[in-house]
C-alpha cells in the first residue's frame, strides 16, 4: 500500500446514521476540491450499524486503490475501531486541526475518523482539508509506523 496519499485516486467515505449528515456535507466538500471519491454509505439517518460502512472504507484504503478514507461515527470509536482491524489502515480520530495535522505527520493515519456528535461542520471541513495536505514526515516515526503491524 502507498505510503503518501496520490490524491489523484479517489477518497473512500462512510459513515453510521450518526454520521450521515456530515458524510453529506463533505463530500460536498470534496467534490468543491474535485476530488473524486466513492461513497460507501449510508444513505439516511435510519439506524446502521457502523461495522457495516467502516468495513467497505477500510478495505477499500487496504486495496491500494483509493489516496484515503474518512469515516464518520457518533464519536468515531465505533468506525476507528473497526477500520483498524484491516492490515496496513491507521485509522485516527481526529477532532481538532492539530490532532488531524499531527495524525499524518507523525502516523502516517490513512483514515480520518470525525465524531461527528461532538465537532461542528466547519470543523469536520477544516479537518479533512488538513488531512489532505499534510505529509507524513517520515525519520525517526517512520520506524515507529513500521513497529505497529503485529
Ligand atoms: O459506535 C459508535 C460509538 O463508538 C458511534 O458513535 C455510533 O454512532 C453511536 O453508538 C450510535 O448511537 P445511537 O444511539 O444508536 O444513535
Amino acid at each position: 500500500m502507498d505510503t503518501n496519499f496520490d490524491i489523484k485516486k479517489p477518497v473512500a467515505i462512510g459513515a453510521d446514521h450518526a454520521g450521515f449528515e456530515y458524510k453529506q456535507l463533505l463530500i460536498s466538500f470534496l467534490e468543491g476540491k474535485g476530488l473524486l471519491f466513492k461513497d460507501f454509505g449510508t444513505h439516511s439517518t435510519d439506524s446502521a450499524d457502523y461495522p457495516d460502512f467502516a468495513h467497505p472504507v477500510a478495505a477499500a484504503v487496504e486495496s491500494g486503490d483509493y489516496a484515503f478514507g474518512i469515516l464518520l461515527c457518533g464519536s468515531a470509536n465505533g468506525v476507528a475501531i473497526t477500520a483498524n482491524k484491516h492490515r496496513g489502515v491507521r485509522a485516527a480520530i481526529c477532532w481538532e486541526q492539530e490532532i488531524a495535522e499531527l495524525a499524518r505527520k507523525h502516523n502516517d493515519a490513512n483514515i480520518l475518523c470525525i465524531p461527528a456528535r461532538f465537532v461542528t461542520e466547519a470543523v469536520a471541513e477544516e479537518l479533512v482539508a488538513i488531512f489532505i495536505a499534510t505529509e507524513f514526515e517520515g525519520g525517526r516515526h517512520a520506524a515507529r509506523v513500521a513497529k505497529i503491524s503485529c
